[in-house]
């Protein structure tokens, strides 16, 4: 049998002494799996403990070896891009500065993202290579904080509801890049937008209060109006 991409085994996540994250359990056997859920019931925590970011307790591995307790900056270089809610870019750097100050930290050989490819994937960045990271609209800094996880050469991409306060037009430049990379990169997928997460993968895992409360197909799950309704608030 192939070692799965990642298995996190009944994870735990906390602020201070308040548990957050609780008993979760989440496997990605390869491709793109989402991460849905109503405003609130832990996702981006969860996205957190993987990252190393928050106190977590729990088993985590990603490709068979345990990486539950490392620090966020081991998680990276095992090959885990984050890419956060809200982009994260620095106003003190251009586009161009942010894609080579992170190439810096990018191993060598394998599939590799240089500067280039990601301006070959968006073109638009490329145009505006000079401006400061913070100048962007909301979709040009979307792509760059994209583009910043890619240059990592990473196994597994974090994503972090990627397509908040997108336009339609960019959500589409958003499900080609997902259509570009699917089979190259591995990609969890925390989204809101469930119009769009159907058309990226119908692989999902619902978190509702703290756990995982549901993990199949997001197609099925919405033809379930009881189900969808309790889990989701919606249908
Ligand atoms: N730094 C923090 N300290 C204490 N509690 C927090 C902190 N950050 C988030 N929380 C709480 O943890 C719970 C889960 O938040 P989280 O952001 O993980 O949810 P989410 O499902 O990602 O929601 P959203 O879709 O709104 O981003 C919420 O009740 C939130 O108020």
């Amino acid at each position: 049998m192939n070692t799965a991409v990642l298995e996190m085994d009944h994870v735990n996540a906390f602020y201070g002494d308040l548990r957050i994250v609780q008993d979760s359990c989440l496997t990605l056997t390869g491709g793109i799996t989402s991460v849905i859920g109503r405003n609130g019931m832990g996702k981006t925590t969860l996205m957190k403990a993987l990252m190393g970011l928050v106190r977590r307790s729990g088993s985590i591995r990603f490709c068979g070896e345990e990486i539950g307790t490392l620090k966020p900056y081991q998680i990276a270089q095992k090959g885990i891009g984050y890419v956060p809610q809200g982009r994260r870019n620095f106003p003190s750097l251009t586009v161009e500065e942010h894609l080579s100050f992170c190439a810096r930290k990018a191993p060598t050989g394998g599939d590799v993202w240089n500067k280039e490819r990601v301006y070959e994937l968006f073109p638009r960045l490329y145009e505006r290579r000079t401006l400061s990271g913070t100048a962007l609209s909301g979709g040009e800094q979307q792509m760059l904080a994209i583009g910043r996880a890619l240059v990592l050469a990473p196994k597994l991409l974090v994503m972090d509801e990627p397509s908040e306060g997108l336009a339609p037009a960019v959500i589409d430049v958003l499900v080609d890049f997902f259509r570009r990379i699917e089979g190259k990169i591995n990609v969890l997928l925390v989204e809101q937008d469930l119009g769009f997460c159907g058309r990226v993968t119908d692989q999902t895992n619902v978190m509702s209060l703290g756990s995982i409360a549901y993990t199949g197909s997001l197609s099925e799950l919405l033809r379930d109006p009881e189900k969808s309704r309790r889990l989701l608030g919606v249908g």
